[in-house]
């Protein structure tokens, strides 16, 4: 296929045979991943074998996530510290790459605006008042200007609203929440953080401190966990802040020994935070400002509902977005009644920048099928989604036969095997990742060109929410992508909602699911059954507060906003079907409100999938 771009292929058989092992294949593991190439001439590396059992004796040690450098404060520095070159090209990466994310248009995106206080979006970081340290970390980012949700968080946050949020997949959220949050805490951290150690004579028994960060940022993955760990490494460069995170799966005793250090942003897994919130030598929260809670419906979905309603106690809020219904009573219950609550595209909707593509294949057709793209579509980074870990297995074992380079990432895995999937294909010398829903979500990977459903997610588990959320690992921040998904009979229940998700995109709509295309009115405005946004209603102080339209015809414009009834919203234990809990491991025991509580000061909550 010369160019997926423009292949008007929805539901069209993949193009001739060439199925079986790929051609030739020298190239070597360290070469880019180039753009799409030709069948003849397949840019796949060479696949690495993975040596587990070297990985599962006691003395590896390739180090965690969690350990990754942080920019050292001495007291002595004013203000902003000085510049530590080599750190600065481990946190930001080359000059060169930097830029690649500058000069995108979201000029067309609409942003809705809701809640008693109206917002001033603003146009560019410099004039959002970021304290300069956030200001020179942004634009080492090679971040230009701020995405549309990023333009109406920056200055809600700023001036102390809790806010909820609900943007597209890959829109910037989490910068739409670290870069207000940390700035504000820039000026204050001397004033605001508990003292800390000199990092340079730490010693180990005699130095070590009980950790009283001022932000924590709660979600459901060890892989996000440690994503937005990293994206706090860049924020807080050069300034007094200092982030950790916490998560299940790594000796307890090696995060402790991180905390006893200090800790001003703590990113944790819900279990791994619980178990330390109970030792309030290790951790307290009483001097926390802010709370994230980042894609809370997957971590209702989980059963941390117990966790979750122990760390709300805490008292101390910043973003709330993308509730499941059921669970709305969290926003009433710990949001200021004058938040305020933006919407990019209505809830659980897709970007026209993702071309979506349904084949039909049954189960015993998949194999053939998926290998075929794979050899169209050869050399792009590629994440293939499937419901099993058992099935994650099975493919990871059938590909790697196939020469192809492939890993694969589920909760069965250890920590160490996990996080050297995610370090294979973050790389690129593992372009193909499979995974099971859960363990993917949130992730950011660059240049995540075609996502593949090799199954569909159910509708008990995850239904059309899963889907957006799978398919948005690729077409992000401006960029486009390919998403093909396998409809196999089973996925029947899904043909309704599936194809009035590709029609609200503009996509072409296979012929098998031509009989699901609404007519006349119902085609025009598209419904959907329900989703996990907010009902306006259910929100303390929100509801009948004004809706404000501040691109124009913003508000309102879709007739999907508010909650609506039943349908396919989550079904609950997403962790039953992929068996994808987030992390065996990572549960902490529940029960006995240690929290600190009560912080006080600027309250501001966040929840949900930003
Ligand atoms: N203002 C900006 N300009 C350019 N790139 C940005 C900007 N803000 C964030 N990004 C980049 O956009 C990418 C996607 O951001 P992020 O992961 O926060 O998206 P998201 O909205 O949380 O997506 P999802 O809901 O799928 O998890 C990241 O690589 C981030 O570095």
């Amino acid at each position: 296929m010369a160019d997926p771009w423009t292949n008007g292929g929805a539901g069209k058989a993949v193009p001739e045979p060439a199925v079986g092992a790929p051609k030739e294949n020298g190239h070597s593991p360290t070469e880019p991943i180039a753009g799409n190439g030709p069948v003849s001439d397949p840019k796949w590396t060479e696949p690495q074998k993975v040596d587990y059992t070297a990985m599962a004796s006691e003395n590896y040690d390739q180090g965690w996530g969690s350990d990754a450098r942080t920019y050292e404060w001495k007291d002595e520095y004013g203000d902003v510290g000085p510049k530590y070159p080599e750190l600065e090209l481990e946190l930001f990466g080359e000059p060169s790459t930097r830029k690649e994310q500058a000069g995108l248009d979201f000029s067309s995106i609409e942003v809705q605006q809701e809640g008693p206080v109206k917002i001033d979006p603003v146009r560019t970081f410099r004039d959002a008042g970021l304290h300069p340290a956030m200001l020179d970390n942004v634009e080492l980012c090679g971040y230009d200007n701020p995405t549309p949700i990023q333009k109406y968080t920056i200055p809600s946050i700023l001036q102390g609203h809790d806010v909820i949020g609900i943007a597209q997949t890959g829109s910037g959220k989490t910068a739409a929440y670290l870069i207000p949050i940390l700035s504000k805490l820039m000026g204050k951290a001397k004033k605001l953080a508990a003292p800390r150690p000199n990092p340079l004579t730490f010693q180990e028994g005699i130095d070590e401190v009980t950790a009283e960060p001022l932000v924590l940022i709660v979600v459901p993955t060890r892989e996000l966990a440690v994503q937005i760990f990293n994206e706090a490494r860049k924020f807080c460069y050069r300034t007094m802040l200092r982030p950790c995170v916490v998560y299940g799966g790594v000796p307890t005793r090696q995060q402790i020994a991180l905390l006893t250090k200090g800790c001003d942003i703590l990113i944790g897994t819900p279990g791994r935070l619980t178990d330390f919130i109970q030792r309030p030598h290790v951790l307290t929260l009483r001097r926390l400002k802010h709370m994230v809670l980042d894609e809370a419906d997957e971590m209702l979905d989980q059963d941390w509902g117990e966790e979750l309603d122990m760390i709300l106690n805490g008292g101390v809020w910043t973003l709330l977005c993308h509730l499941p219904q059921g669970r709305r009573d969290l926003a009433k219950q710990y949001l200021a009644a004058s938040h305020v609550r933006f919407r990019v595209g209505r809830a659980g909707s897709t970007t026209e920048n993702i071309k979506q593509v349904v084949l039909e294949a049954e189960r015993h057709e998949k194999r053939d099928v998926l290998i075929r793209l794979l050899e169209e579509m050869s050399g792009i980074r590629t994440i293939i989604f499937v419901n099993s870990r058992q099935e994650a297995d099975n493919l990871d074992d059938f590909l790697f036969n196939m020469q192809l380079p492939v890993t694969s990432i589920h909760s069965d895995r250890t920590q160490q095997e996990r996080e050297a999937a995610m370090r294979g294909f973050r790389s690129g010398n593992a372009p193909i990742l499979i995974a099971t829903g859960v363990t993917a979500r949130g992730i950011d990977v660059r240049n995540v060109m075609h996502v593949i459903n090799y199954d569909l997610p159910s509708m008990e588990y995850g239904g059309i929410e899963e889907y957006t959320h799978r398919i948005g690992r690729t077409g992000r921040i401006g960029h486009r992508g390919i998403a093909t998904s396998f409809f196999s009979e089973r996925d029947e229940p899904l043909a309704s909602v599936l194809t009035r998700t590709l029609l609200e995109t503009n996509q072409d709509i296979p012929e098998f699911l031509q009989s699901y295309v609404p007519e006349g009115e119902a085609r025009e405005n598209l419904k959907f059954e329900a989703d996990s946004d907010f009902d306006p209603q259910d929100v303390g102080g929100a509801a009948g507060g004004e809706t404000w339209a501040p691109d124009g015809d913003a508000a309102g414009a879709d007739g999907n906003s508010g909650g609506g009834g039943g349908g396919d919203a989550w079904g609950g234990d997403t962790a039953a079907n992929s068996g994808d809990s987030g992390g065996a491991g990572d549960a902490g025991t529940s029960g006995g409100d240690s929290w600190g509580g009560g912080g006080g000061g600027n309250t501001s909550a966040a929840t949900g999938s930003w």
